[in-house]
């Protein structure tokens, strides 16, 4: 049964997206995207995604780019995905693993230090306020980084660098588009004479699902989901999976691998980009008020217990 919980509520709506909207409020600061209020600032002062400026937290998220680039090879994911594919390692429900991410920060990440459960609740209620109709998609965005469960000491505490960030495809030549791809190059595939041409081990449109992304929370979560059979539809199994491949979704780089599927499914990780990106604030969520819904979904779409 899905409890209809009529507004989503803030706990603080101050300088909030659902006040700014509400109120037509486009001043200095706020400019309309689609619907949704895209704001220009992050809690920093600084624009989004901006990885060279120097804030507070660039030296923590360049440092985890930096190994991540170096480490994150072809072997490496291979092995991680089947090696954690097992989902042998915990079982738990949903909401047991939204709860172990509160005292995880994401050190990839320049335009949040908040735990990762107020990220999580952020973007699935800014989600529901767009898009009341398609529940589905909240309960997207309340699990789209559950992987990063993986630094859990549970999981044996996965490095960061092998959890959070952008990824990238491995087996071909990586793009300069990736994020701080001045690292790349000690990375040992790119010189490697298959991975470093244009389709590497690939062929022209062979489909997202046949390639071997780098190893992080979109494709363990993804795995989880679909390994604990999931209710939800392919387009939020895409999200999950492929929510960091910003070269893709953002600079058009790597759309050689794309077939006709992942080319209507992408419409969906740009739509829910916004919200998990421009959503990320220093307004806290009221995590009593809006749990019983997003409990009703998760019990509409996952099992009780699931296999991690
Ligand atoms: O720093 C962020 C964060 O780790 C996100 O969860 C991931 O999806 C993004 O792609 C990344 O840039
Ligand atoms: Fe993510
Ligand atoms: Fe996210």
């Amino acid at each position: 049964m899905t409890i209809i919980v009529p507004e989503p509520i803030l706990s603080d709506n101050n300088n909030s997206e659902a006040e700014a909207k509400e109120e037509g409020n486009v001043d200095g600061s706020l400019k309309l995207d689609g619907g949704f209020m895209v704001p220009d600032n992050n809690a920093f002062g600084n624009s989004f995604r901006n990885f060279f400026n120097e804030s507070e937290r660039h030296a923590i998220v360049m440092e985890t780019y930096r190994r991540n680039h170096i480490y994150q090879t072809y072997e490496f994911a291979t092995k991680m995905k089947e090696e954690y594919g097992k989902l042998d390692k915990a079982e738990m429900s949903v909401w047991e693993c939204c709860d172990l991410l509160n005292e995880f920060v994401d050190e990839s990440d320049p335009d949040l230090d908040e735990p990762q459960i107020e990220h999580l609740l952020q973007s699935a209620e800014a989600v529901r306020r767009d898009y009341p109709d398609e529940d589905w998609l909240h309960l997207t965005a309340l699990i789209h980084d559950l992987g990063k469960v993986l630094l859990h000491q549970s999981f044996g505490a996965q490095p960061q660098w092998s959890t959070v960030g952008d990824t990238f495809p491995l087996g071909c030549a990586f793009d300069p588009a990736i994020v701080h791809s001045q690292f790349i190059k000690e990375n040992p595939d790119s010189k490697n004479p298959v991975y470093s041409t244009k389709l590497g081990i690939y062929s022209e449109s062979c489909g997202l699902d046949n390639v071997t992304m780098s190893w992080g929370h979109d494709e363990y979560m993804y795995l989880v989901a679909k390994g604990n059979d999931t209710k939800l539809p392919p387009e939020a199994l895409f999200v999950i999976r492929f929510h960091s491949f910003y070269a893709l979704h953002r600079d058009g780089a790597y759309t050689y691998l794309m077939n006709e599927e992942d080319k209507k499914m992408l419409k969906w990780v740009h739509i829910f980009n916004k919200y998990d990106l421009y959503s990320k604030s220093k307004v806290r969520v009221d995590l009593e008020k809006v749990k019983p819904y997003y409990l009703s979904l998760i019990d509409k779409y996952f099992p009780a217990k699931l296999r991690w």
